[in-house]
């Protein structure tokens, strides 16, 4: 559904992502786990757009979206939560949401939000910025679900987010995906949350996938020992 086929990305001269490939089916959770600095953020600017690919390609659903801007890889069903998660801070939470949106606003998809993240709801006339760390996160799924995608690229979600609220955002995308049929692929350096939110696992070092299990076959003692090296 979602295929990325020896893709390489670099910065100038210096490569980070030599040549990378992976998919991910309708309704799948994909974590991608490694450690800093190993190429999580530059896979996923590049997938949406934020950097150009020097080789490979990027489809969805069949259709190519390797070089096409951001805008209209977002209009072909791909949405991105970054790193940091980049909502705006003196935009209301309600603005924040539809700040995506192309054309007429749905009121019913805004309600959709509330009703994943009641919290929203509550603190929709308060400005981004005075959100905690785990509301902004949940704001910016929120703001990325707006653009009704087929596949929701998060770029380290649980960063600065404490622990009783990473549970929550597991089990809000689990929630996401059941009802939508969401292709979910995240990034992380947290093993505890992918094992809790993904069906599959990849490790990335220096820009390469060097393993990849099912859920149910991970040897989480090992993936752990190649985090911490
Ligand atoms: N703008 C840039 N110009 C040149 N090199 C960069 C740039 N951004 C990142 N890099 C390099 O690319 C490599 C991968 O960085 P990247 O941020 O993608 O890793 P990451 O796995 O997301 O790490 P983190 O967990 O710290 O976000 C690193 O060696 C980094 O120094």
């Amino acid at each position: 559904m979602f295929d990325v086929k020896n893709l390489k990305v670099a910065y100038g001269q210096s490569v980070v992502i030599p040549d990378l490939s992976f998919s991910a089916a309708e309704s799948e959770i994909l974590g991608i786990v490694g450690r800093n600095g190993m190429g999580k953020t530059t896979l996923f600017r590049s997938l949406i757009g934020m950097i150009p690919t020097v080789d490979g390609t990027v489809t969805i659903k069949g259709k190519e979206i390797t070089h096409k801007p951001s805008y209209k890889r977002v209009s072909e069903g791909v949405a991105f939560v970054p790193q940091g998660r980049m909502i705006f801070p003196y935009l209301s939470v309600y603005e924040n949401l539809i700040s995506g949106v192309k054309g007429g606003v749905s009121e019913e998809a805004v309600n959709e939000i509330y009703a994943l993240f009641p919290v929203l709801r509550d603190m929709k006339n308060r400005k981004g910025g005075n959100l905690s760390g785990g509301q902004q996160q949940q704001l910016a799924i929120g703001r990325a679900l707006m653009t009704n995608p087929s596949v929701l690229l998060l770029d380290e979600p649980t960063e600065g987010i404490q622990p009783s609220i990473i549970k929550d955002i597991s089990k809000s995308l689990r929630e996401i995906r059941d009802m939508k049929k969401l292709t979910i692929i995240v990034s992380e350096q947290v093993l505890s949350f992918v094992l809790d939110t993904c069906d599959r696992i990849a490790v990335i070092d220096k820009g390469k996938l060097i393993r990849e299990d099912k859920r149910d076959a991970v040897d989480a003692a090992k993936i752990k020992a190649m985090l911490a090296v």
